[in-house]
């Protein structure tokens, strides 16, 4: 761990300096695609308007003898592509692979100007972080550019579970973690084979009422995940960083997808990762907080005036804690809707 005065230094010569902030911007969805599929690399420039972030994919789901043509694509993409306001991320291959060393330095030295955030996957401790603070510190120099690119970890391995607090604390470069629920239940060998999302067996059952144990039990599925967004929401915001439930496979269930994508919303989320174009929308919707409950916070927070003290409301108690909550929903809905036209209509902000 660097001293607090080192913390906020640039980690190579003539390389940005850090910024101690991580700056809000819309955060709603990280759009992935694989810049090694023609289809799917069409349809970027188009895509890119329509989500907050877009995110060019080199490691799994990409196939080994796609890789080189994943991080070409991906720089070629760039290059041709204006993406407004919508933020250009990457998911690099993991640090122990044959490719990540040229995918950082290839796309640092082509595109580095237009990255924004790189995903690191299966990142373990914090010494995955330093090792690629120091190496993007060095190329940012060499490429001569003037801003920082920040760094996501993907949460995907018990041991980066278990040091999720140190991770989130690494380095100024440190922009957000992403639960990565796929690998993370083959690191701790759970008994699923699932990417996301709950599972009929995981539940809880009603006490038996007579001597017929199957009878009149309901049972109630219960959060897989509950824990780990818990912890990594908390070694984020203890750490002013951005938490993000990952992918849910199911493509076809826009149900339980929208389900899985509000419980990280309610825990503290600001956003998931959109698989296919269909889930863009839900996502957006799910963490574009309601004009209800921004309504309602409104209405709390003018009654509270300074902020403290109680006041009741539709029978309900209101204090400054629940302002305070109320403060966090009109924060994202005002940040929202300085993007959205709509978002700010329907708001009335
Ligand atoms: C555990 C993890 O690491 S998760 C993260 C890694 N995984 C990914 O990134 C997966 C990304 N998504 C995909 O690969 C695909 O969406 C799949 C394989 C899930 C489904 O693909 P398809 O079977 O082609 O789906 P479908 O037929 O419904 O696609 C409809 C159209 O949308 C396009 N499309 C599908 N997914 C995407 C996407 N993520 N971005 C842009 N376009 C897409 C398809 O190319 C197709 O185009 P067409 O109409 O011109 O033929
Ligand atoms: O990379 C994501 C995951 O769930 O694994
Ligand atoms: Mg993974």
């Amino acid at each position: 761990m660097r001293n607090p005065r080192a913390f906020l230094r640039p980690l190579a010569v003539g390389a940005p300096k850090p910024s101690s902030d991580v700056p809000f911007r819309p955060s709603r969805m990280i759009h992935f695609f694989d810049p090694s599929n023609e289809k799917m690399a069409a349809k970027v420039p188009d895509i890119a308007m329509k989500v907050d972030i877009i995110l060019g994919n080199l490691e799994d789901a990409v196939k080994t003898e796609k890789k080189e043509a994943a991080r070409q694509g991906l720089v070629d993409i760039a290059k041709a592509t204006d993406f407004g306001d919508t933020q250009l991320w990457t998911r690099v291959n993991s640090l122990d692979s044959p490719w990540v060393l040229d995918d950082i330095v290839t796309l640092v030295t082509e595109i580095g100007d237009k990255l924004d955030v790189i995903m690191v996957p299966k990142v373990e401790g914090p010494q995955d972080i330093h090792y690629v603070d120091r190496l993007l510190a060095q190329l940012e120099a060499r490429a001569g550019l003037d801003r920082q690119i920040l760094v996501h970890a993907i949460l995907e391995t018990a041991e980066g579970v278990a040091n999720v607090e140190e991770i989130a604390a690494a380095s100024p470069r440190m922009q957000g973690i992403s639960l990565g629920p796929a690998d993370l239940a083959a690191s701790r060998r759970m008994k699923t084979t699932r990417v996301g999302g709950g599972h009929p067996g995981y539940l809880v059952r009603q006490d038996p009422t007579g001597e017929d144990l199957t009878a009149g039990r309901a049972t109630y599925q219960q959060d897989l995940w509950h824990y780990t967004i818990s912890r990594m929401v908390d070694a984020c915001a203890m750490n002013d960083i951005l938490p993000f439930y990952g992918p849910f496979g199911d493509i076809k269930d826009v149900v339980a997808c929208e389900d899985q994508f509000r419980n990280a919303f309610l825990l503290g989320c600001v956003g998931a990762w959109s698989l296919h174009p269909v889930q863009i929308d839900i996502a957006k919707k799910v963490f574009s907080p309601s004009p209800e409950d921004v309504a309602h916070a409104k209405r709390v927070v003018e009654a509270m005036g300074d902020g403290s003290g109680a006041v009741m409301i539709d029978g309900k108690m209101e204090d400054d804690a629940s302002c305070k909550q109320c403060l966090v929903m009109l924060d994202l809905a005002k940040s929202l809707a300085e993007r959205d036209p709509e978002l700010a209509a329907a708001y009335d902000l």
